[in-house]
């Protein structure tokens, strides 16, 4: 049984307008449906504006879908009532691209990655210090560093911390949206290798939305295109990503040709994709 299934999504912001009344904006998504299943990468590519994001916020319960269903470990997301969701949502976590604003700057990262452990389990405080110290350990930090804050972090050592907070509550699937975005191409490739790693150990499922191909390839096992909130392309065979015809999926590896100017091939392409 898939770990998600995302059934027959749709969504449309609804714009406010002066006396309450409301404005139907276009669709943001349009009749979405994939799935996600135990221990896979779902790479969930798409250029600005595709509506990856929204469809991230519709699995992780933040935003109700006008149409369609959003079944996680065989419950329906958003027909079941709060304590059922409560219970269910310790599995399903998520990392942002902004690792600052992800977090509480007010907080220390021994706070930070705390809070999932006391708001679902009930550990001595001994106990969740040391959970904390290893926790930041797996990430490739100290446990001495539980006392420091946000802003004595770097990025890269910031997502670091807002990984460890996602895997606290050792959950089932993880969404990464855009999560190395924000990190120059050492920390990139040094968190994709993090990412992979705990994939591995924990028996991981991501979806990991991205605009960049090339990371969603080193990443992933399987991949989807969206494009202007159509799911436009599913590769459960990620190299047929590169034979593929649709535009949205061209401009995508073309984007990669930019990047490399030398690289003028599909085949160079791949290599590219491949060299991450
Ligand atoms: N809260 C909102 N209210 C109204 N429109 C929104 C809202 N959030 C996003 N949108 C619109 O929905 C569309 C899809 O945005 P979304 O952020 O989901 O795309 P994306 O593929 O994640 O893009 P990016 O990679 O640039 O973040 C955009 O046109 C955006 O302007």
């Amino acid at each position: 049984m898939s770990l998600l299934q995302v059934q027959e999504v749709s969504h449309t912001y609804r714009k406010n307008r002066l006396f309450g009344s409301t404005r139907q904006q276009p669709p943001i998504l349009s009749n979405i449906s994939f799935s996600v299943d135990e221990g896979v990468c779902l790479g969930l590519l798409g250029s600005s504006g595709a509506g990856k994001s929204t469809l991230g916020k519709v699995i992780l319960g933040l935003e109700k879908p006008q149409q369609g269903k959003i079944i996680f470990m065989g419950h329906d997301m958003y027909s079941m009532n709060a304590t059922a969701r409560r219970k269910i949502r310790r599995d399903l976590q998520v990392v942002f691209q902004d690792c600052y604003s992800a977090v509480n700057p007010r907080m220390c990262a021994e706070q930070i990655i705390g809070e999932p452990l006391s708001n679902y389990n009930s550990m001595s405080s001994l106990e969740q210090k040391r959970a904390i110290g290893e926790l930041l350990e797996r990430v490739g930090l100290q446990a001495a560093d539980m006392v420091k804050y946000p802003h004595q972090f770097s990025g890269g050592q910031l997502q670091r911390i807002n990984i460890a907070r996602a895997i606290a509550l050792n959950p089932k699937l993880i969404v990464l949206d855009e999560p190395i975005s924000s990190l120059d191409m050492v920390n990139q490739s040094q968190i994709l290798a993090l990412l992979h790693d705990l994939k591995l150990s924990f028996g991981l499922s991501y979806l990991f939305i991205t605009h960049d191909i090339k990371a969603a390839y080193a990443l992933s096992d399987r991949l989807a295109v969206m494009d202007q909130g159509e799911l436009v392309g599913q590769f459960e065979n990620k190299e047929s990503i590169f034979t593929s015809s649709h535009p949205a999926v061209k401009l995508l590896l073309q984007s990669v040709l930019a990047e490399h100017p030398r690289a003028r091939k599909i085949k160079s392409v791949k290599a590219e994709c491949r060299a991450l």
